[in-house]
């Protein structure tokens, strides 16, 4: 039987002090729901009675069938009871399972933050936590700025968490809150901790100030702690706590520890790392260890050469046991792998005279400005031209942009676009013109609406991303030669996503470049011809 480690994740209270996140109750509800369903033991759901989201949560929390869920908040106040410490009692009336207190452990903060005497903040952890043991399944102890304080005062620091420990805390947890203590200094002090507080009573919550949250977590288990704190996708106050989502395929495909998460649940970190950015409205990290899209991507010759033959010359974990997938890109830094990888996801085939010439017009491509890596939908239409089996769909023969600031019917100032485009579609020439809220938005509107009839497919897409890259200008010439890449997303009324590429000097004959791509990719996937 492999040993236990239990997961405490903390989104949605640490992470809710990230800056820039501001969740909703709906989005607490959503998170604590998926963070349940995956198999997390402890979910602390915010601090009753800090503010009116959180005290909100708590009245009406969400039905949990695994994790216990938890209530945060810091110890008594200095000179007053806990029973009577109007800080303590949302916590004890809420319906959560569990109580997690934040108290200092470090003298210094003692003296500054809290100007108290020491004596008393030790009081004030051991009556809290008693009384939140009396009153909750669980009572837990955060001991702030552990790490720092234990380098300080070592005897100060250990009186702190003994006396949370011989209070009735379920878990006593380490917390290296200014997050600047290296994996080395947490194994060794933690080692130490456990002469006084047995492993399986300790946890560890780590930030990542020195970006080495996740390792400071490891290195604490590998000293005998035996919870971790953490949060999806790393978020957290500054620059983030350990993030669950490495956390947990490490200390499961890596480490051999049973999470409490079964091996095929495991599959789901990476929708749920997905959830927390979609309720974030964040583009997901493509290079996010374990989850990111770029995460199982090869993209050097030598090393798609290597995977088709196995793909564990250069993976460390099979994609499939975190939900991920293998992808290959083609760019200047191919080889004729890449292209037979790519083509195979794609389902093409090309012979070896076409596929070299692929290779070469790719390489050539990348050479002038273009990038097919993270354009996989127009180096697909290029692979079907080589092939010769999509058409020409339509050929945009002219167009014309105009902006214009003006002040509307009832006096508001607005900026417009107008744009005028000319298409020769099937035989016929199609003029339309179309105001936009933006050069490219105009565009796209115009260009549909000419060619819509023909192809009524076209009206099931939209475009949700925009990127522009000024590439620099080709030597001997000036700053305004400099050649302009456009790489936009559309997507699909059914969410499917697909990304195509436009150069020019010109940044609207870029965008429009990249648009005619766009359609055609959406064509050709649906079949036209
Ligand atoms: C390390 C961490 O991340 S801990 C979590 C930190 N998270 C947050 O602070 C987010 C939520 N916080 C809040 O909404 C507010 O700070 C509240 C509602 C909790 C408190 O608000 P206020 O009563 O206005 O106090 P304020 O935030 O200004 O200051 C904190 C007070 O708590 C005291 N305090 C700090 N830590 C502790 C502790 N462990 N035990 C007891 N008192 C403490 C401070 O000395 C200060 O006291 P003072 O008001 O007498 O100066
Ligand atoms: C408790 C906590 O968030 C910290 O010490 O970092």
């Amino acid at each position: 039987m492999s040993e236990r480690i239990y997961l405490f994740d903390t989104t949605l209270r640490d992470g809710a002090q990230t800056q820039g996140v501001d969740f909703s109750v709906a989005d607490k509800v959503a998170i604590a729901q998926a963070l349940d369903q995956i198999g997390i033991d402890y979910i602390e759901g915010g601090w009753p009675g800090a503010n009116p989201t959180d005290d909100s949560f708590f009245d009406k929390p969400p039905k949990l069938s695994k994790a216990k869920l938890v209530a945060f908040g810091m110890t008594r106040r200095p000179g007053r009871s806990a029973e009577n410490d109007p800080g303590l009692a949302p916590l004890l009336n809420s319906q959560a399972h569990a109580m997690c207190l934040v108290g200092k452990s470090w003298d210094y903060h003692v003296d500054v933050a809290l100007e108290i005497e020491r004596e008393e903040n030790v009081r004030m952890i051991s009556d809290s936590i008693a009384l939140a043991a009396a009153r909750k399944e669980e009572a837990m102890y955060d001991a702030e700025h552990f790490f720092d304080g234990y380098k300080a005062n070592k005897e100060f620091a250990l009186s702190c968490v003994k006396a949370a420990y011989e209070a009735g805390a379920r878990w006593v947890v380490l917390c290296d809150t200014n997050g600047g203590t290296l994996p080395h200094e947490v194994e060794a002090i933690v080692r130490e901790v456990t002469e006084h507080i047995p492993g399986d009573r300790l946890g560890i919550h780590a930030h990542n100030d020195t970006e080495n949250a996740v390792a400071n977590s490891l290195a604490a288990i590998r000293a005998g702690a035996r919870q971790v704190q953490g949060t999806i996708n790393g978020l957290g106050e500054r620059c983030g706590n350990a993030n669950m989502i490495s956390l947990i395929p490490t200390l499961m495909l890596k480490m051999g520890f049973d999470t409490g998460i079964a091996p095929e649940k495991l599959q789901e970190v990476t929708g749920l790392s997905r959830l927390l950015d979609e309720r974030l409205n964040r583009v997901p990290n493509r290079h996010q260890p374990y989850v990111g899209a770029a995460a199982f991507t090869h993209k050097g010759g030598l090393h798609v050469s290597a995977v088709a033959k196995d793909p564990k010359t250069y993976e460390h974990i099979d994609p499939a046991l975190v939900g991920n997938k293998r992808h290959v890109v083609v760019s200047d830094q191919a080889g004729r792998s890449n292209v037979v990888a790519q083509l195979a996801e794609s389902g093409i085939e090309l012979d070896d005279a076409a596929m070299r010439r692929l290779l070469d017009d790719v390489k050539q491509r990348e050479f002038q400005g273009y990038a097919y890596d993270g354009a996989e939908a127009s180096f697909e239409l290029l692979a079907h031209h080589a092939k010769g089996d999509v058409p020409d769909y339509f050929d945009i023969s002219r167009f014309r942009v105009m902006d214009e600031r003006r002040h509307n019917a009832v006096g508001k100032l607005i900026t417009e676009s107008e744009a005028t485009v000319q298409v020769e579609v099937q035989g016929r020439t199609v003029m339309r013109v179309a105001m936009g809220n933006g050069p490219v938005n105009a565009l796209d509107t115009a260009l549909r609406e000419a060619v819509v009839e023909i192809y009524p497919d076209l009206a099931g897409m939209q475009l949700v991303d925009y990127k522009v890259r000024i590439l620099p200008p080709p030597k001997g010439t000036t700053g305004t030669d400099a050649v302009t890449r456009v790489t936009i997303e559309s997507e699909d009324d059914d969410g499917f996503r697909w990304s195509t590429v436009g150069i020019s000097a010109n940044i609207i004959d870029a965008s429009v470049i990249a648009l005619y791509d766009a359609y055609a990719y959406k064509l050709m996937r649906d079949g036209v011809r």
